[in-house]
Parts: structure tokens; sequence; C-alpha cells
């Protein structure tokens, strides 16, 4: 197989056939400039073959395992992962799909599925030189070699003792792989971790929530260490600018998830972004987007790296999907914003956001706790609360995707309310590896979603297809068209200006994972995994009906002309 050098990981853009990255290049657009399958052609995509993966066995708290990756393809090869973290090298020649190998990593189901907040897990893999490099739910970096199959090395990064497991997949920047946590439900202090591939040592790791004496931590206003349980989790993987030397990454929900009281401040970098030295760790500059957040709406969101005028300026843009349902766009320079637009229908907890701070119109930086909309800010005077987006987000982990040609950007969108309680939590509270949330959702109500269209230069929402279910796969743009995959099992093609569905096909199965596309052999593909899990069929199958008859299974479909 081919080496994957840092040279070519910092030109992925520009080939064309593969996918080498998670998000496909540092930009995290999910734009892939393959036009074979184009507005015209696209009635004639048909299956080109299938294959039965694994994963699906149970463990833990978990009855089963669900498909959320995204493949990578370098050369005609894919390497695509499991929920359970197994990787399966696939050779693209010749108009079908053959496994060469597998690599089974034996996670220990029972051990970390009991402390996966939201599924088992795993959202793919990644390439360096002669390897794969993937993660387990166990909290293990693997290293595999791309020609037999072998583990070369593996490394604990992540600890399931302290309620610590990994669902993202890996992003490499100059040598090093680069490592989210999740855990967030479980009080964990989140970080995002630097090893090594050379040496297989950490270089770095950078707490979300920083330490005694470090800044930020008086941000932690209470008289009991609940920095220390703070949450900050960092479960998707982050974008890297080369020229700026920057990786933007977003983290998730302070903890615990309900009960503001017990941490009281803004609680930094809980639901922000960081801009990070891939050298140090350092942070450069943050943003954050929901301060003292009472509803769970961890800023995790990939973050999508753009080059666009705004006001008369080119400005290089960082864009987010924030939980809390609004689209942000900042300069990725320095964090100063520029925009935010409500990417869903409806929007309860705030008024909306400060066009100059960028923050909700409510907050007041004096205050220890938030109050923002006073119905729907939960606390413990105000105990039971409904609010818009539901506590799942206007937009959860499924990736945005970008067309830079129409500098439109494409948001998967959950349409929700949902109802909350508060539950009081005290000093001593938390164990390991047990929740710690701090109340949670209580009456479910039902869900829809949309595919949401937004003029990234304007900040406008210029187009909305709306889905009978939520979006929980992620989206793929091409020149073109707009591909999606829908948890009732339909895989679809929109036209990218018009959003009027060109093409669908239904695969049998419940789709939770981004569609992705790559060319052998002169033509082009798209591929996606096929198999509900992740959060939705344990948590939220009251609020979609018709989902419960969805089977879980693990399916690889890849389509052509
Ligand atoms: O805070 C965390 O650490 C954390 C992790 C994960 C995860 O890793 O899957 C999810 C969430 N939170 C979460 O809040 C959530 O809604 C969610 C949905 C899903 C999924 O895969 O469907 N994962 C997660
Ligand atoms: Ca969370």
């Amino acid at each position: 197989s081919d080496e994957t050098t840092q040279k070519r990981l910092l030109n992925a853009t520009q080939e064309t056939s593969n996918w080498l990255h998670h998000h496909r290049d540092y930009t995290a657009q999910r734009y892939s400039p393959l036009n074979q399958i184009n507005r015209d052609t696209v009635k004639g995509l048909h299956v080109a073959w299938t294959m039965a993966l694994g994963g699906i066995e149970g463990g833990g708290i978990w009855s089963h395992g669900g498909l959320e990756g995204t493949p990578i393809v370098e050369n005609g090869f894919m390497y695509v992962t499991d929920g359970w973290g197994s990787v399966y090298k696939i050779d693209l020649h010749g108009g079908n799909g053959s496994l060469v190998w597998k690599m089974d990593p034996k996670t220990d189901h029972d051990w970390a599925g009991a402390i996966a907040c939201c599924g088992v897990n795993n959202r793919g893999a990644a390439i360096w030189g002669s390897v794969v490099v993937s993660h387990t739910l166990d909290g293990r970096l693997v290293a595999t070699n791309k020609e037999d199959g072998k583990v070369a090395w593996e490394r604990k990064v992540a600890d399931p003792d302290k309620g610590e497991v990994i669902t993202g997949a890996p992003l490499i920047v100059n040598d090093m792989a680069i490592t989210g946590v999740a855990g967030a439900e479980y009080g964990i202090r989140g970080w995002i971790a630097a090893t090594d591939l050379k040496s297989q040592k950490e270089i770095w790791r950078t707490y979300t929530i920083p330490g005694k004496g470090e800044p930020g931590n008086e941000t932690w206003k209470d008289d009991h260490d609940a920095w220390k349980t703070g949450g900050g989790s960092t479960w998707v993987t982050g974008s890297y600018d080369p020229q700026l030397h920057l990786i933007y990454w977003g983290v998730g929900n302070p903890g615990p998830d309900f009960d503001t009281e017990y941490r009281q401040g803004d609680n930094l970098y809980t639901n922000s972004t960081l801009a990070l030295d891939p050298d140090t760790g350092k942070v450069k500059w943050h943003f954050q987007h929901t301060p003292n957040d009472p509803f769970d709406y961890d800023s995790v969101a990939e973050r999508v790296l753009v080059d666009i005028p705004f006001k008369g300026k080119a400005r290089k843009v960082v864009l987010e999907a924030d939980r809390n349902g609004f689209g942000y766009a900042l300069d990725r320079t320095d964090g100063s914003f520029l925009w935010a637009t409500p990417f869903v229908k409806k929007v309860t907890w705030t008024r909306g956001i400060n066009p100059e701070t960028g923050k909700p119109i409510e907050y007041d930086p004096s205050k220890a706790v938030q109050t923002y909309d006073p119905q729907a800010t939960l606390n413990r005077k105000n105990a039971h609360v409904t609010i818009c987006p539901g506590h799942n987000g206007g937009k959860n982990w499924p990736p945005t995707a970008y067309n830079p040609d129409l500098k439109t950007w494409y948001i998967p969108v959950i349409e929700s309310c949902d109802e909350l309680d508060n539950k009081e939590t005290s000093p001593g509270d938390w164990k390991p590896r047990e929740f710690f949330t701090g109340g949670g959702p209580v009456v479910k109500m039902p869900i829809t979603g949309s595919i949401t269209a937004i003029d990234a230069t304007t900040g406008k929402v210029t187009g909305k297809y709306e889905t009978k279910y939520p979006m929980l796969g992620g989206l793929l743009a091409t020149p073109e068209l707009v591909f999606a995959g829908h948890p009732s099992g339909e895989l679809y093609a929109l036209d990218a200006k018009t959003l009027n569905k060109v093409w669908e096909f239904n695969t049998g199965g419940g789709v939770n994972a981004p569609p992705m596309t790559f060319a052998v052999d002169g033509n082009q593909y798209i591929a996606i995994l096929v198999g509900l899990g992740g959060a939705w069929d344990k948590w939220n199958l009251d609020s979609t009906k018709g989902l419960e008859t969805v089977p879980p299974g693990s399916m690889l479909y890849v389509f052509k002309l």
C-alpha cells in the first residue's frame, strides 16, 4: 500500500479520487469535487455492491452496536470501522468490494459499554505512513499495518475507570494523532491529547477545563471543586489550518448537565470553540457559545474552515452548527464573532444572539448562574421546563457539508423540543463510572428534521428540505448535489441549489452515518454505512414513531452509475 505522508495529508483536497481524512480534508467541508454523479446523471445511480460488517454485538448498557463511521479511501482501498472499533480493509478495484483483512481490537464490551452515554460508537479511522490509526471505545489508540492488518502498536489514551471512552476518529497533524474524549455525562474532566506517531509517546494533553491557577479556572465559582468533574468532552474530530498553524476543536457540555447551581460561573471551556497550537496544545483563542449551559448543548460539532467575503472583506472563517440551534461564523485568526443564525424553526431558550458579542442576549457576565429565557431556563427553582431545541440539540454530531463554489453550508437538523427536570446535585454525589447529570429529559415530544442551507457570506438561511425524521447521519456535498441518509433507511440526493430531491434508494436498514464519495478505475462511487445505533434507539425512540421497527444491522452500501 501507499505511504500517507504529511505532504499528501496537506494536499488531500486535491487527491480527487480519495478521501484521506475523517472529514475528507483539513477544512472539514466534506466536499468532493467528483462530478460524474451529478444533477443529470444521478437518476442512474444504483447499488454496485454491499458488504456485511460486524460490530452490532451488545455490551454494558447497550443491547447492540451502531454504525456511525465515515470510510477513508486511499488509492482504491477503503478503511472503515464498526461500532466496536474493528477496522476493515476493502479492495475497491474491479467494480466490487473484497475484504482484504479485518483487525479486531478486542474491545472490552462491558467495561466500556457501561459508560458509553450514547451508543457503541466509532466514527472512523485515519491513515498515516504505512498504518491505519483508529480508536477503541475502551480508550486505546491503535496503529494497524495497512499491508497485513497486524497491529503495529497501541497506546492507552483514555481511561474508562474514570468514565472516559473514545468515539471520535483521530485527526492526523504533523505526525501526531490528535484524540478527543467522551464522558461529559459521567463527570470527566475533558481533554484533547496528541500522540507522536513516531515515538508513540504523548506530546501534549490539553484539559478543556483549566486547572487551579490557570486562566479560565476562575469561571468555576463554586466552593467544592466542580471543575474537577466539569465535563467538557471533545468527542467529534476537529479541523486544521496549516497556514495559521491552528487546530480547531469543539468542546462538549459542562457536568452535571442540568444543575447549573452546582457549577456556578461560565464553566470555561465547556461549549466552546478552541483554537490550539498543534506543537504545544496551547489554547490560542476560545469562543464560548452557551456559558453556564443548563441544556446539555455540547458544542462539539466539526469546525468547518471556509474563506469567504464578509461585509466586503475577505475573511478566514470557522463555521459551527451548535446544538443550541444557532449556526456561527467566527474569524478563525482570532475568534472574533461574525454572525449567528438559527437553523432550526423553533428556538425558545433565548431571545436570540447579540449581533455584537455573539453571546445569547440574556447573558450577563456578572452573574454566577445564567438565566436565559426565564421560562425555559432549568434551575433548582424552575425545575421542570420545556425547551426548543431539545437537549439532543438542533444538530448533534452528524457532520454538515459545505459547497465552496456556491458558498452554501448544509446542516443536518434535528427539529425538536423536550421537557427537562433538574435534580439537585451535592458535593460527594460524583462516583466514577456513574451518570452525573443533575436531571434529564422526562417527556418525549415528536421530533422531525430538515436539511437547512445557509449562505456563508451573509449567514442567511436560503433553503430548507424538511424531513419526517431527524437527521442522524450527516451530509456530503458534491458540485451539484447534497447526499444524506435517513434513520428510516433512505439514502437520497438533493439538488445543491434548489434542495429538491433528485434521487432516492431505500437501504432497508437505518442510516446513522455520513455518506462519502471516491473514485476507482475512473468511476465515481458513493459509500455509506447502514445500521441504526448511536443515542437514538435507546433514548429517543418514543419521539420518532415508526423507527422502532428498524432492525439493527451492519452493512456497507456502495453505489455507482
Ligand atoms: O458529552 C459527551 O461526552 C458525549 C459523548 C457522546 C458520544 O461520544 O457518542 C454523545 C454525547 N455526549 C451526547 O450528548 C449526545 O447527544 C450524543 C449522541 C450520540 C450519537 O452517537 O448518537 N453521541 C453522543
Ligand atoms: Ca454530551
